[in-house]
């Protein structure tokens, strides 16, 4: 895939859930001039609607085949999820999000000697001691782009994150304790760091790799900071989550983006953000080894359901802010069976959303239903894959491998095995840092542009801002005053 990964890079991204839905429609072309362009085209398909993004040192890397391959080749990027294409190597990865924001670079500066590269590593956090857990539940809750209140009620996301982390903190802190004590995210992604900084070192690359949590130490501003403080010259963003979502790398780069603009050194610093990489060969091999070799745990490997269960979303996230989360993973795990097939491993797969929090729908087939659904269809091998996150936590750790195992025993499933998240599989770092490599080329400083914020989503427009006003205000009665939510609010399992 090599620059596939760099045309994900957002740098002068108009962070926006307009952005999302208007480009995550299929059958839509985009239109961008080749080099250093000031206008890109997005033309939609259904309904003729023509979107224009301006940009004023613009080039977009499109997919291409070679390392070698200059940053500002520009291209046709498809949007369509379905689209594969194959690298001058054949190897196979996907166009899908591409074109998911307007992205414009400056034209690559090449790697010299004075450059002090710096990698920084997005990730989510997780409370470290039992004292933590409410104030990282408010730092989530509090987050816009975890819970999404319109417009006119933002005012009440602070004491919303205060009541909802409240409420929340007694099951969270029981799930903590039952994995000792605290999240173990943080040591996990120091190891996945300094992993990465030697397998850079093993390119003659010397990079200074930071992490940056979204919602507990080290905080995204505590590694900016650091940033700024080595005088780092270019600058490679990494999620570490495979898949994009909004409630996720979006909210990380969010966060980057209101910092960088701001900042006389940091909107100057040439920054390159990987967006996605579930892709990526080496991603989806080392996921393909990680099964194989659990599958070898089973008397019976070939009779084995492979179950991936991924964290939910939403739907509104998917459906109304166009999150291209759900596209992502469904071809994640369409790559990753692919490469088993090939394999000789043609195992019967199935992908379930788990994680749901609060009374709203999100993603389905849920995790705890499917797994139901199998025991009573017969189904007595089942190996659990956790596919959106690539450490251990609370997730694996106390919902998979104590509630969902406990399930899937209850509900006749005899065998049960779970494959352990990737952590730091050399395989898997080894490309982490080609994909820093690769990206490295396509750095561009962030643009000084004023609105970057989802809370600036679509409001500008009067209409769409009644219409958003009308259903903010029905759904915060109905999230109020729901049957559902009293009974949750009741049951002390509120969110
Ligand atoms: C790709 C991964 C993740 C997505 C997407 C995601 C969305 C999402 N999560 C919540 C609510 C909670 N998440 C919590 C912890 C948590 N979530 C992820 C990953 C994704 N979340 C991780 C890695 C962790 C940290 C785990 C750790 O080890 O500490 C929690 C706290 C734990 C708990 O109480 O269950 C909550 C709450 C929402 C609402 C959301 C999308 C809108
Ligand atoms: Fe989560």
């Amino acid at each position: 895939m090599d620059v596939a990964t760099a045309s994900r890079v957002l740098p002068q991204t108009k962070l926006t859930a307009s952005n999302f839905r208007t480009l995550s429609t299929n059958n839509s072309s985009f239109l961008c001039t080749r080099s250093r362009v000031t206008k890109c085209s997005f033309k939609l398909s259904n309904g003729g609607k023509e979107v224009h993004f301006v940009s004023h040192e613009a080039s977009r890397i499109q997919s291409c085949g070679s390392r070698s391959q200059k940053s500002d080749v520009l291209g046709v990027p498809s949007l369509s999820s379905s689209l594969k294409h194959k690298d001058s190597a054949g190897r196979i990865f996907s166009s899908v999000g591409e074109c998911t924001y307007p992205v414009s670079f400056i034209a690559s500066s090449e790697h010299t000697a004075e450059e002090k590269i710096g990698v920084l590593l997005l990730n989510l956090g997780g409370p470290e001691t039992l004292n933590d857990v409410q104030p990282f539940l408010y730092n989530l809750f509090a987050d816009p782009d975890i819970i999404r209140l319109p417009r006119l009620f933002r005012f009440l996301q602070r004491p919303l994150a205060q009541l909802i982390s409240m409420l929340r903190a007694p099951k969270s802190k029981e799930g903590y304790a039952s994995i000792g004590g605290g999240s173990p995210l943080r040591k996990i992604t120091d190891e996945q760091a300094n992993a990465l900084k030697m397998a850079l070192e093993a390119q003659d690359i010397s990079a200074n790799v930071y992490v940056a949590m979204r919602y507990w130490h080290p905080f995204t501003e505590e590694a900016v900071h650091k940033i700024k403080k080595d005088r780092i010259t270019k600058l490679i963003v990494l999620p570490l989550y495979p898949q994009f979502s909004i409630s996720t790398t979006g909210s990380s780069i969010r966060v980057l983006q209101s910092m960088f603009r701001n900042d006389e050194y940091l909107s100057r610093l040439p920054v390159a953000i990987i967006q996605s990489w579930y892709q990526r060969e080496g991603y989806i091999k080392s996921m393909a080894d990680l099964i194989e070799n659990e599958l070898q745990n089973f008397s019976e490997p070939q009779e084995v359901m492979v179950f991936f269960s991924a964290h939910g979303v939403p739907v509104s996230y998917v459906e109304d802010a166009g999150d291209p989360y759900r596209d992502q993973m469904e071809e994640c795990i369409f790559l990753i069976m692919q490469e088993l097939k090939a394999r000789g491993i043609g195992n019967p797969h199935t992908l379930a959303y788990q994680s749901r929090v609060g009374p709203v729908q999100w993603l389905k087939p849920y995790t705890d239903e499917v797994l139901v659904e199998l025991g009573q269809k017969g189904v007595k091998s089942l190996l659990a894959v956790p596919v959106s996150f690539v450490s251990e936590h609370i997730e694996t750790l106390e919902e998979i491998d104590m509630e969902y195992k406990h399930l899937a025993l209850e509900s006749g499933i005899s065998n049960w095995g779970r494959v352990p998240a990737l952590n730091c599989t050399p395989s898997f770092i080894t490309d982490l840092a080609n994909a820093v490599v690769e990206a490295l080329p396509s750095a561009a400083a962030m643009s000084n542009s004023s609105n970057t914020s989802s809370e600036e989503l679509d409001d500008d427009e009067p209409m769409r801002y009644v219409i958003k006003l009308f259903f903010g205000s029905t759904l915060a009665f109905l999230l109020f005053f729901s049957p559902k939510m009293l009974l949750a609010f009741r049951n002390n399992n509120i969110l």
